[in-house]
């Protein structure tokens, strides 16, 4: 879905590459965290993603075109496999949350009705019904984020690309929005997002790449489809969840981050999840 060939990225003439001959491949329907010290090159791997920077080496594929490679008038169909989320929401704040959302069906000229249609399901499955005439400051910071990514997935993108988007928002907050991205990826989105949240990180077990001044220095499948997780023997209880009634299930010992503490308790048993490979590519939206 998503491939990167010995990508470098130089913005000046003899500064350090932002990224440094990356090779890394995203499949179809997976979620991958990209996470880095500030400055690593998380934000430039998105950027190229999203041919608002061309590699100066190598070659970036997204969904089988190389995309540095793209005439102009074809970036907007590029960018229209595309959802993006930012950290700062990026709300149009003279118009309403649903006005935001069916404005980018308007520009990519979606005819009206399916305009009334969509729009109206896609809040629903955010959680924002019954907020669709809000300004965005009469949102709070987790709304606004909803109502962000409900405009990111309106046209069903492939690709969900989010920058930091639980960084400007509580724990709790935070929480709510990944249960989202976690929804919508088990719809078949893939996902690609950039963090410091360590915390995120450990908890939702998935693929980690890690970028340091702008190399690879580990990518890590994490949980049930991780390695480290089938071949843990020990087994422990995390202190937080496993408190009565928490329906939380048992995690091995090691896996749990320090200090410990679960974000995000686990809503599907351990058997009933299914190896990417084997997960259909569904709708964009809507439940798994
Ligand atoms: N448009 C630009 N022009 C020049 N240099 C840039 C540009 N964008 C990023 N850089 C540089 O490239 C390097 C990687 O930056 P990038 O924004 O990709 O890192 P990041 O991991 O996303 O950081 P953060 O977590 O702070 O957002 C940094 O040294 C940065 O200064």
């Amino acid at each position: 879905m998503i491939r990167f060939q010995n990508v470098s990225k130089v913005y000046a003439r003899g500064a350090r590459p932002a990224l440094d001959d990356v090779s890394v491949d995203v499949e179809r329907g997976e979620f991958v965290f990209l996470v880095g010290a500030s400055g690593s090159g998380k934000s430039t791997f998105l950027s190229l993603v999203l041919r608002e920077q061309r590699p100066s080496r190598g070659h970036v594929y997204v969904a089988g075109r190389d995309v540095a490679n793209l005439s102009a008038w074809r970036v907007p169909s590029l960018r229209r496999q595309l959802g993006v989320v930012f950290q700062d929401f990026r709300l149009l704040q003279n118009k309403t949350v649903y006005e935001n959302v069916a404005f980018a069906l308007q520009v990519i000229g979606k005819p009206r009705h399916v305009i009334r249609d969509t729009v109206p399901e896609v809040l629903e499955m955010v959680g924002l019904n019954g907020k669709e005439k809000r300004m965005p400051t009469e949102l709070s910071g987790g709304e606004q984020q909803r109502a962000a990514i409900a405009r990111a997935i309106v046209n069903r993108p492939q690709i969900l690309l989010a920058d930091e988007p639980t960084g400007n928002l509580d724990p709790t907050t935070s929480l709510g929005i990944m249960r989202l991205l976690d929804r919508i990826n088990r719809t078949g989105t893939t996902v690609v997002m950039a963090t410091h949240d360590d915390e995120i990180v450990n908890e939702m077990r998935r693929r980690v790449v890690e970028l340091r001044t702008g190399e690879i220095v580990r990518d890590e499948a994490r949980g049930v489809y991780g390695e480290r997780e089938r071949i843990l023997p020990d087994v422990g209880r995390s202190p937080v969840l496993d408190a009565p009634g928490s329906g939380t299930r048992v995690v091995p010992a090691r896996l749990v981050p320090q200090p410990e503490r679960r974000l995000l308790p686990d809503r599907q048993p351990l058997a009933d999840r299914q190896p990417l490979e084997r997960r259909p590519a569904g709708p964009a939206f809507g439940e798994a």
